[in-house]
C-alpha cells in the first residue's frame, strides 16, 4: 500500500513552527506509518512588521495566504492560532478542530528588579501593540505609558532592554512553547488581563469534503475547548470589526458548566464594559452572541461607533 502523506500549511515564525511540529508528532504517535509534512508560507501579517495591527486592519492577516494553498490544494491542513483565525471561511473550507487550551493568560515579562507590575513607577513604559493588553493595563494603572512593539515572541522580550521598557505583555502560551517560561515576570489573572479570543488554543483546518484527512485529524478536537472558543468567538462576531476595538472573551468549563465572560473597552481603559454568564457548554454560541447584545446595550455600541464613525451598532438603549 502506498504511504500516506499529510501535508501541514505554516507560518514560519518560531511559534508557529513548534505549533505545527507539535501537531506532526501527535499525529504520527496516533497513525504510525502517516508521514507529515511541513509547508511554510509567508503571510500578510509576517510581510508588515512595523505598523501595529489595529491599524493594519483586515481580517485574516496571518492565514489567507495559507487558505489559498488549501485551496489550490497544495497543503492539507493549517494550524493556526485560535487568536488569529478569522471568523468566516472561504467556500470549502472549515475550522475542523480546536485543541486543548494550553495557558490562556497574558503575562509580562519585567524590568529586572519588580516582581509584580503594579510596583512599577508612576508613567511605566510598557510594551504591547495589542489594544486590548493596553485597555486592560491603562484600566487598572492610567499613569502607564504604552509603547508599540511587534515582531515574534523572541522580539518582544529583546525590546524590553532594547527599547528601555519596564514591562512588555505577552502570552503565555507562547512564552511556555518556545521555552522562555523563566523569563515570565508576572502571571496576570484572566479577571486582571481578561484574554484574547482564543487565546492558548490551536485550530485546525481543511477542506470541508476531505474525509479522508478529516478522519486523521479528528482526535485533537477539545470538547470542551472548543465550547468555549466557539463562545468566545461568537461574541466577537457579534461585535464585528472588533480589530479596532479593545475585546476579549474568555470561557472556561468546570463541573460541566461553562462559564463566559466578555469585555469592551476604550484603548484609554477609562470605559470598560464587562459580563459573565455561566451556561451549558453547548449552548456556549448562541449565550456568545446574546452576551456581546447586553455589552452593546450596556455602552459597548456607543464605543464601537465611536471607533468606525458611523451608526453600525444601533442600540436604541444606551443612555439609559
Ligand atoms: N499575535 C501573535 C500570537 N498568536 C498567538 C500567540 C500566543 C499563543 C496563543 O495564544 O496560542 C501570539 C503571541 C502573543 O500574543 O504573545
Amino acid at each position: 500500500m502506498e504511504k500516506m502523506t499529510l501535508r501541514i500549511g505554516t507560518r514560519a515564525s518560531q511559534l508557529a513552527l513548534w505549533q505545527a511540529n507539535w501537531v506532526k508528532s501527535e499525529l504520527e504517535k496516533k497513525h504510525p506509518g502517516l508521514e507529515v509534512t511541513l509547508t511554510k508560507i509567508k503571510t500578510q501579517g509576517d510581510k508588515i512588521l512595523d505598523v501595529p495591527l489595529a491599524m493594519v486592519g483586515g481580517k485574516g492577516l496571518f492565514v489567507k495566504e495559507i487558505e489559498e494553498a488549501m485551496l489550490r490544494g497544495e497543503i492539507d491542513i493549517a494550524v493556526h492560532s485560535m487568536k488569529d483565525v478569522p471568523t468566516f471561511f472561504p467556500e470549502g473550507l472549515a475550522l475542523r478542530c480546536i485543541t486543548e487550551r494550553e495557558d490562556p493568560r497574558d503575562i509580562v515579562v519585567l524590568r529586572p528588579g519588580f516582581k509584580s507590575f503594579r510596583d512599577l513607577p508612576q508613567g511605566a513604559r510598557i510594551g504591547t501593540s495589542s489594544l486590548r493588553r493596553k485597555a486592560m493595563l491603562l484600566h487598572l494603572r492610567p499613569d502607564f505609558q504604552m509603547v508599540d512593539i511587534r515582531g515574534n515572541v523572541e522580539t518582544r522580550i529583546r525590546k524590553l532592554t532594547e527599547d528601555n521598557l519596564d514591562a512588555v505583555v505577552l502570552a503565555a502560551a507562547g512564552m511556555h512553547r518556545l521555552g522562555f517560561t523563566g523569563q515570565i515576570g508576572e502571571y496576570l489573572p484572566t479577571d486582571v488581563s481578561l484574554p484574547a479570543i482564543g487565546q492558548g488554543a490551536l485550530g485546525i483546518e481543511s477542506r470541508i469534503a476531505d474525509t479522508e484527512v478529516n478522519a486523521l485529524i479528528d482526535f485533537f478536537n477539545h470538547p470542551e475547548t472548543a465550547a468555549a472558543v466557539k463562545g468566545e468567538r461568537a461574541v466577537l462576531r457579534r461585535l464585528e470589526g472588533g480589530c479596532q476595538v479593545p475585546i476579549g472573551a474568555y470561557g472556561e468549563v468546570k463541573d460541566g458548566q461553562l462559564t463566559l465572560t466578555g469585555v469592551v473597552a476604550s484603548v484609554d481603559g477609562a470605559r470598560f464594559l464587562k459580563k459573565t454568564v455561566v451556561c451549558k457548554p453547548e449552548d456556549s454560541e448562541k449565550v456568545g452572541i446574546s452576551l456581546a447584545d447586553d455589552l452593546i446595550i450596556q455602552g459597548a455600541g456607543k464605543i464601537l461607533n465611536e471607533v468606525y464613525k458611523h451608526e453600525t451598532f444601533n442600540v436604541g438603549r444606551e443612555d439609559v
